[in-house]
């Protein structure tokens, strides 16, 4: 199925706009499963398995598995996701960009290799290089907008002809590159309000908006100014706050807890 379709039908059918990121960091896995050869996969399978009724989105962070060598466990987890929880989408956090002939290979990791349904991109260097992601119409292309980390506004704030390069960004993108239906931007909530500016030039364009919890992102304003008269358009994603909201055996069930209270604070701004 289509990734706009997946998420709006997700969006509608766990009453959720929450995205769980999955980043698995080796020194934080509980003690219960970190001696496991399989370890990586297991604490992303039970954090899916207890939160998969709650979320619109599961966004796996490619270079926390590759680092470990656990390529293979990101594989068999987007699988699992697939095969037990059929409908809910998975975006691979891969902020791929290059050259055409070799994004050509990255589209084809993400979408045939992984099977994700959708792909973050970095679009700095420009249409050809987003071009075979964009082709995959079917697919989600999540394009890095305004960042949430605190660097994001040494580029992306810079002066472009009296506006800044991020809404320059955003406006190419909704009016050139979305023929397809299939693309979405990335707005951190730690920048709300520029986050307010992308959605008055996107209309009810997906927005992935990462940056809450653990790096203290403003849920209420990112929500004030991001939300459309729908009362959706945003995938909030958390990783840390849920992965690790209990460093024991209980991790699975405290990420579900965790999950569903991000859930409930988000749905009592929606309309
Ligand atoms: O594309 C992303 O997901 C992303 C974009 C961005 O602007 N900021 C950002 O933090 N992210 C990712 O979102 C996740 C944030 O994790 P937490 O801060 O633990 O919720 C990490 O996997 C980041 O790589």
């Amino acid at each position: 199925m289509h990734f706009m379709q997946s998420l709006k039908d997700a969006w509608r059918r766990n009453d959720s706009l929450v995205c769980v990121g999955l980043d698995p960091e080796p020194g934080r896995l509980p003690a219960s499963i970190a001696g496991d050869a399989d370890a990586i996969f297991a604490f992303c399978r039970d954090i899916v398995d207890a939160t998969a009724d709650l979320v619109c989105a599961y966004k796996p962070q490619i270079a926390h598995f590759a680092a470990q060598r656990a390529e293979d466990a990101l594989e068999r987890l987007i699988a699992h996701i697939h095969d037990r929880h059929p409908g809910v989408p998975v975006i691979l956090d891969a902020k791929r960009g290059d050259i055409g002939s070799t994004a050509r290979h990255y589209a084809s990791e993400a979408f045939d290799r992984y099977k994700a349904d959708a792909v973050t991109l970095n679009p700095y260097l420009g249409h050809d290089s987003i071009a075979p992601f964009l082709e995959r119409a079917d697919k989600g292309v999540i394009l890095l907008c305004r960042t949430s980390n605190p660097g994001g506004k040494d580029f992306q704030a810079l002066d472009c002809g009296g506006e800044p390069l991020y809404l320059r960004v955003a406006e190419t993108i909704a009016r050139e590159w979305n023929g397809n239906g299939n693309c979405a931007l990335v707005t951190g909530a730690t920048w709300p309000e520029e986050l307010g500016k992308v959605r008055a030039v996107v209309g009810d364009m997906p927005l992935l908006v990462p940056g809450i919890g653990a790096q203290g992102g403003d849920l209420e304003a990112a929500l004030r100014h991001g939300l459309t008269a729908a009362g959706d358009g945003l995938m909030i994603s958390s990783s840390r706050a849920i992965l690790y909201a209990s460093g024991t055996s209980d991790f699975a069930q405290a990420a579900r807890k965790a999950t569903d209270e991000l859930r409930q604070a988000v749905n009592r701004h929606r309309g």
